[in-house]
């Protein structure tokens, strides 16, 4: 029997973020475990013309809560959404459901973020910073609480190489941050960003820093833990592989290396692709949180899932291995022939955005012009690399963070939670993982059916005579009008041409 599914029987727990990425896959893996449990409430804002409680149901009715449903029937019953917006005050919870939350919450997973890395500082202080405040202030007030569990990035402090389980000083104090948020305007605010984050790439990393601190000066008598992973990628084992249904991190580059988008990307080959499963990350957590609760920690215990420093890929392997499942399962429509490689120096990128991205996405509009459509592909490709702009620092660095509290953590697991929470990196497969993960992608973000890769074969094929036809007809023209008459031409010539893979 696990101790720790056990132990979460006739809990109530609370969680915050139960609709994104994470939080799906923690709330789903509870219930899986843990059918007993007495209730998870859940803070849902109506998002998208939805209501709380057809978000609920839309989560309910996925694919990733099929298993659920076998083991946990009445799930639905057990899901207690609770309406809240963490922009506003006191999250504009009902009292009468402030009052439910304060004498029944057993333990807290604090997933919610704002994840968006430029997002404005006002708008990331709230979520990342004052939320995560006024939630241990709530937390305070639990007298049945036993546990809150945080949930940070290993990127909180990016601006160091070797990250230690450890909270970091910032330099400016979190409760002044949040205070001077009140009255700067919003004009002031984006000029101090900068010197605020100081080396740090983005407002998300600096602000889930400041949460960090926050819970540690602000947790009182509370037990809190916290858990940070590094990149989260697709699941890799439960409650099936491959999962994922955002574009963040790893996924949108894979959809947009499958169709053809993606030609060249300034990235570090030989630097750590710190990518962790989602699952492998969930599975951590519901660990912590009995930890925490059973073993009281005396201090606040920070908790590393990362799989740099006990299995490392770095992005050359990643790269590869995506590239050759792409070809064997290739995405349907793709814009051109899946033929990503990687750059390393400035002058290369800006060199490769132009021919590759910009002179192909140009001359396709000109294409849709010509047969009288609306262009758009230049404007896509443009959205494209001001988004690998923004992802370009993580490819480029390489961290160590060390994980003695997570390897600590997994002695203290007895063989059958080791086995059914298992964290343990060192066991996960890289080719097999990003297989499945590019797999995930094509059927659950994508949502490509499997029977359409002949046909989509076919486009590639397709793709690649007229890439041929088109470089055939290039070269004649150029031969006709210059190289047949001089002796430089043809010396330039044979020159470039291996300058545009010709
Ligand atoms: C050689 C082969 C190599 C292949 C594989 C290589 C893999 C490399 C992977 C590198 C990953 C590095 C991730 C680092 C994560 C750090 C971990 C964390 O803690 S942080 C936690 C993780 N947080 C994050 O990862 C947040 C990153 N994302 C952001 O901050 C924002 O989306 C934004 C600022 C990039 C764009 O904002 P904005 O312009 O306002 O617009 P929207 O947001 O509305 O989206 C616009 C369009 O872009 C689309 N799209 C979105 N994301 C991606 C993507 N990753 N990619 C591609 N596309 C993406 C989106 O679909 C939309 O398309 P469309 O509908 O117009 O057609
Ligand atoms: N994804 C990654 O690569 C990494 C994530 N993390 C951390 O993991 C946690 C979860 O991230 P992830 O699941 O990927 O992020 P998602 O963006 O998928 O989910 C964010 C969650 O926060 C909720 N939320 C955002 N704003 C509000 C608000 N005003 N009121 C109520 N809820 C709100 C969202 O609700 P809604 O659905 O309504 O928008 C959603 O449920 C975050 O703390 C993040 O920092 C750490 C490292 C890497």
């Amino acid at each position: 029997m696990s101790m720790i599914a056990a132990f979460y029987s006739n809990k109530s727990i609370l969680i915050t973020g139960a609709t994104g990425f994470l939080g799906k896959v923690l709330m789903e893996k509870l219930f899986r475990t843990s059918p007993h449990l007495k209730v998870i409430y859940i803070l849902v804002r109506p998002k998208s013309g939805q209501t709380l409680q057809e978000r609920v149901f839309q989560i309910l009715n996925s694919k990733l809560f099929e298993k659920v449903k076998e083991v946990c029937p009445n799930v639905h019953e057990k899901i207690r959404p609770i309406s809240a917006d963490l922009n506003q005050r006191d999250f504009a919870i009902s009292k009468e459901d402030v009052q439910e939350l304060l004498s029944c919450t057993n333990i807290i997973f604090h997933c919610a973020a704002t994840v968006r890395f430029d997002a404005h500082l006002r708008e990331a202080v709230q979520l990342n910073v004052t939320a995560t405040q006024q939630l241990l202030l709530m937390a305070s007030q639990m007298p049945k609480l036993e546990a809150f569990i945080h949930i940070s990035t290993a990127f909180s402090n990016c601006n160091l190489s070797h990250i230690d389980e450890v909270i970091y000083p910032c330099p400016v104090e979190p409760r002044k941050i949040i205070d001077s948020m009140e009255w700067l305007d919003d004009s002031i605010i984006e000029e101090i960003t900068p010197k605020l984050i100081g080396d740090r790439p983005n407002t998300y990393t600096y602000t889930k820093a400041l949460g960090e601190i926050v819970v540690q000066q602000e947790s009182g008598n509370l037990n809190v833990a916290i858990v940070r992973p590094s990149i989260v990628g697709a699941t890799w084992q439960e409650p099936f592989p491959g999962w994922v249904d955002n574009l963040n991190g790893p996924s949108g580059l894979i959809i947009a290396t499958g169709k053809g988008f993606l030609r060249s990307i300034k990235a570090t080959p030989t630097a750590v692709a710190d990518v962790i499963p989602v699952d492998t990350v969930v599975n951590l957590t519901i660990a912590v949180g009995w930890y925490t609760a059973v073993h009281r920690p005396k201090s606040t215990l920070i908790y590393h899932s990362t799989s740099g420093n006990l299995n490392p890929c770095n992005w050359y392997k990643m790269g590869l291995q995506v590239l050759a499942t792409i070809e064997k399962i290739p995405f349907e429509s793709a814009f051109r022939r899946p033929n990503a490689d990687f750059t390393t120096n400035n002058f290369t990128t800006h060199y490769w955005n132009t021919v590759s991205h910009r002179v192909p996405a140009i001359i396709y509009d000109f294409y849709l012009r010509l047969t009288g459509r609306k262009p758009r592909m230049l404007k896509l490709m443009n959205r494209l690399l001001k988004t690998i702009s923004m992802l370009e620092y993580f490819i480029n660095h390489s961290w160590e963070w060390s994980t003695n509290n997570t390897e600590m953590l997994l002695s203290e697991l007895s063989p059958e939670d080791q086995r059914v929470f298992n964290f343990d990196v060192r066991q996960l497969n890289w080719l097999e993982y990003i297989e499945n993960y590019v797999l995930g992608v094509k059927k659950y973000l994508l949502k490509e059916d499997l029977a359409g890769i002949p046909k989509a074969k076919q486009h590639l094929r397709r793709l690649r005579n007229i890439h041929y036809l088109f470089n055939t007809a290039l070269f004649l023209i150029i031969w006709r009008l210059l190289i047949a008459r001089s002796q430089m031409a043809r010396n330039v010539w044979f020159f470039i041409c291996p300058l545009f893979k010709l």
